[in-house]
This record gives structure tokens, sequence and C-alpha cells, in this order.
């Protein structure tokens, strides 16, 4: 493994990522990359350590990749479901977190429909004074940085596959498309994406789009249908401006679990207007890909050959990568913990 500095404790938003933190974390997960792609696929890295996936919401591929990355780095896995747990019984949050504690636990990987819950479990352990590692797995609206790299690892790697870096990213324009208002990929996403440098573009109904971006471009009085958030961040109510000439094409799921109104009029329409097909990417880049976080609902923000067409779509590559992503985490967050 690069021998590197890292000095995060916790993986809780992208937010104040740093330049050389994404490019640490890339570098990482391509050296377990290469250790993947041998026969024997585990490394004693984390022997000893005890990763527990704590998951308050549903989950395939998040929770399965980190299961298996932990595996992977030798590391032994305890698997936490909301619905089987003493939960169910009257538990808190925190008593569950202090019962893992309790345990041995080294990392904890939450995810919770409630934004802030990782955050709230990582200051309990601070507080508690013990050396155990929150990574967020995906807290409702607001954050999913796991995704965000894996997203990040896939597009770099595309782009130069021995050496993936931030700055391969400068100036390509990326289009995310969909639900923004209630994606916590989204929102990770936007924090890595301007950080290389891309021109990020985002487009969805108004009713899908955060009303405090709506705001601040309203309180300029900006009339372009393409108004600028900020030199990287550009709002589109309409598909067409953000696709064109797009290097990259991000979709999102409709997020009907955190919907509490009827936002759209119906998902034939919304499939119509935002759906990625193939006729809408000839207004991309020939080169454009696609990436889709999954799970995807065929036949509404993508259609189903797209999805399935590897000439166009990342998206199993996204959960490959998931897998690397997910050891680069646990390995930088959990190699400190001996030498404590
Ligand atoms: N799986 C991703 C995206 C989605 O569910 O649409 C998440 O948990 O945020
Ligand atoms: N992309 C993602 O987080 O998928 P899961 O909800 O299946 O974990």
């Amino acid at each position: 493994m690069p021998s590197t500095t890292w000095n995060r404790h916790h993986v809780l938003s992208l937010a104040d990522f740093t330049t050389t933190e994404y490019d640490t974390v890339l570098q990482t997960a391509a050296s377990f990359q290469e250790v993947l792609s041998r026969r024997t696929k585990k490394v004693p890295s984390l022997q000893g350590q005890v990763v527990a996936n704590l998951f308050f919401e549903p989950s395939t591929r998040t929770r399965s990749s980190f299961e298996l990355a932990a595996k992977r780095l030798s590391a032994d896995t305890l698997n936490f479901t909301a619905a089987s747990s003493s939960m169910t019984k009257g538990e808190t949050i925190l008593d569950t977190a202090k019962t893992y504690l309790a345990m041995g636990t080294d990392i904890m990987v939450i995810r919770h429909r409630e934004a802030g819950v990782p955050n709230a479990i990582a200051q309990e352990m601070d507080r508690l004074g013990v050396r155990v590692s929150v990574l967020n797995a995906g807290d409702g609206q607001h954050e999913h940085p796991s995704q965000a790299l894996l997203d990040l690892f896939t597009i770099c790697k595309l782009m130069d596959c021995s050496h993936p870096r931030l700055e391969l990213l400068k100036n390509k324009k990326i289009a995310i498309v969909g639900d923004i208002l209630h994606s916590r990929v989204a929102r990770s996403n936007i924090w890595s994406l301007t950080a290389s440098g891309a021109q990020v573009h985002l487009a969805a109904p108004p009713t899908l789009l955060p009303q405090l971006f709506q705001d601040f471009v309203l309180e300029r009085g900006e009339t372009d249908p393409s108004p600028t958030l900020n030199r990287q961040l550009f709002l589109h109510w309409e598909l067409e401006p953000a696709l064109k000439d797009a290097d990259l094409v991000m979709t999102l799921r409709l997020q009907k679990e955190r919907m509490t109104d009827h936002l759209l009029p119906s998902l034939r329409e919304y499939h119509q207007t935002f759906g990625i097909t193939r006729k809408k990417l000839k207004l991309c880049q020939p080169h454009v890909k696609v990436l889709h976080p999954g799970p995807v609902n065929r036949g509404v923000e993508i259609s189903s050959d797209l999805m399935d067409d590897p000439e166009f779509s990342l998206i199993q590559s996204q959960v490959t990568s998931g897998i690397a992503i997910r050891m680069a985490l646990l390995y930088l967050l959990g190699s400190g913990k001996d030498s404590a």
C-alpha cells in the first residue's frame, strides 16, 4: 500500500475533504484494485479489527460491498439490520452503537434515514474517548460519501487507469439529473466534482431541486434558464442545456420514500422529460458515459436498453469500484489504530 499521511478519524461528509485526501483515497483504491485482480484477493491489513455494519435503512450494494471490503482486509465483520434487532424492543440508536462498542468494534459503518445520525454517533464515541471510527454510509438527504468517492474512482479510472486522480476531471462537463432535492448522492458528488474543477450541471423539474438553490438564483434576479450558482455549479429546469456537450451524465432515482407530496405529474411524463435515453444522449459528447448509483427504476430515470449497454453505462463498473473504494476507506481509518 502507498505510505500516506491520513489524519481523518471519521468519514461523515465530503464538504471539507482536501485535494490531498481525495487523491490519497483514489491511489489507495487503485492499489487495492490491483490486489483484487490477483488470485488471492485478501490482505492482512486489518487483521484482528472489527467492522460493524449498522444499517438502519435498506441497502443492497453499500452494505454488501462494505462487508466484502472488510473481509478482503481480513477484518471481522458484524452485520446489523434494524428490523431484526432489539430496536424493535425499544433500544435506542446510541445504546445500539454502544452495544457494538462493547463488543470491541473498531469501525462503525452507519446508514440511517435521518440526516445527522452518523455524526451524532461519532460525537458520542469521541465524547467517550474511544478510538472508534464512524463511516457515513448514507444519512437521509444529507450525504453518501463512499458513493461519491466510488463514482469519482470509476470516472477517473476511465481517464487514467493506473493513476486515477482528481485533476483528471478539470473542466469536464458533468450533468447530474433527477431527484436532486432528496439525493444524498447528489450532495456528496457536488462536493467532490466541484473540488475536481469539473463543471457540474444540475437538471431537474423545479419541484425536485432544493429551494435554497432556486432562492439563491431568484434573489440575484437571474432570468437565464441556465443560471449559475457559482463558477462551477449550474442549475437547469430543463434537461437539454445540461446534456449539451456533456462528458458524463449521472442520473438519479426518484426517492419516493423521502417524498411527502406529489411532486410529479406521472412517471411516464417524468421519463419523457428527464429520463435518459440513447436519443437524448446524442446531445452529449460522442464519448459520453452514464452513471447511476443504483438501485435503478428501469424505464423511469433511464431507459432499460441504455442501462444494459456497456458502451455507455458505467453502472456495473460503479458497483465493482465500490469494493476497492471501501477497502481504501476502511484501511485508511483502521490502519492507524494499532499504533495508538
Ligand atoms: N442507493 C443510493 C441511491 C438511491 O437509493 O437512490 C442511496 O442510498 O442514497
Ligand atoms: N448506491 C447505493 O447506496 O445502493 P444501496 O442503497 O443498494 O446500498
